[in-house]
């Protein structure tokens, strides 16, 4: 088995148990609940900010410990102050040892949209995630069938989520995307393999249709790299390891959009 598969497995099972722990008429007693959701797509598109969505990641199958004592407050704040335009809140406990706490204590602290980084399989998560006070989800395409990722992205829009839809090749691109979707992420680490090549979002950025707001996911350390794909047609650029890497997550963003933008600016007097 691979580990994506391994992981979808264990969901289902987890989802099972949250379920008779909270049950769904408990969580929509949540304040969020009725809290309107703030668009990742107006965010990402909005000139004033980097694109970049931020994301706090304790671990990973791929890596182990990247940064597991890391701060949830002060790195969600200081991520904010650095200039990413969202964040990205990792809830899976067992193999990226985040939790939903996690996506509340970012919630409670910063006014901007926020992505809950699970693997969704069922209903149950997404009322979970706006429960907690998530702005948008992620679906995976290589762990969904085509119609139940369309079931599930219908399901999430009636509640005001946005929906992220993660791809890995043309092929899933084709069959998941739906009316649902109005944001693309190329995954450029393959979730079976952990292989990472960021090639992956050149090659795909023309097949992803006008009018959906794109986004290139992992692997991601260069400033120019970014550049290069907003050329590409990219909006947004989801970044994880180069700033948990740091003991001070915050200041590895800070510096990395720093220099974002100064060559932004520097490419702007040169055309
Ligand atoms: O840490 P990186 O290489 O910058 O990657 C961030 C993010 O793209 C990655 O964590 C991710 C992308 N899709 C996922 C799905 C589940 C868990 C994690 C992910």
């Amino acid at each position: 088995m691979n580990i994506l598969d391994e992981i979808i497995a264990h969901k289902y099972k987890e989802v099972a148990e949250r379920r008779e722990l909270y049950p769904v008429k408990l969580l929509e007693k949540s304040l969020y609940f009725d809290t309107p959701c703030l668009s990742l797509e107006r965010y990402l598109l909005r000139p004033d900010k980097s694109g970049i969505i931020a994301e706090i990641k304790r671990r990973s199958p791929s890596k182990g410990d990247i940064n597991p004592y890391v701060s949830v407050e002060r790195t969600s704040i200081g991520y904010m102050q650095a200039g990413a335009s969202a964040l990205s809140i990792l809830t899976d406990l067992n193999y990226f040892g985040g939790k939903n706490e996690d996506l509340v204590t970012a919630r409670k602290f910063n006014f901007c949209p926020i992505l809950r980084k699970d693997f969704t399989v069922d209903e149950y998560q997404i009322v979970e995630a706006k429960s907690i006070g998530a702005d948008a989800i992620l679906l995976i395409a290589a762990a969904l069938e085509p119609a139940r990722l369309k079931a599930l992205a219908s399901f999430a829009r009636s509640l005001g989520l946005e929906v992220l839809l993660e791809v890995h090749n043309k092929q899933e691109l084709d069959e998941t995307l739906n009316e649902f979707v109005t944001i693309v992420g190329v995954n450029n680490r393959n979730l079976k393999t952990f292989k990472t090549d960021v090639n992956l979002s050149f090659e795909l950025a023309n097949y992803i249709p006008a009018g959906i707001t794109k986004i290139s996911e992992s692997g991601l350390s260069k400033v120019e790299t970014l550049v290069e794909l907003q050329q590409a047609g990219y909006n947004g650029f989801l970044i994880g390891e180069t700033f948990m890497n740091d003991s001070r997550p915050k200041r590895a963003a800070a510096a990395f959009i720093k220099e974002l933008r100064q060559v932004q600016e520097l490419k702007q007097q040169v055309l």
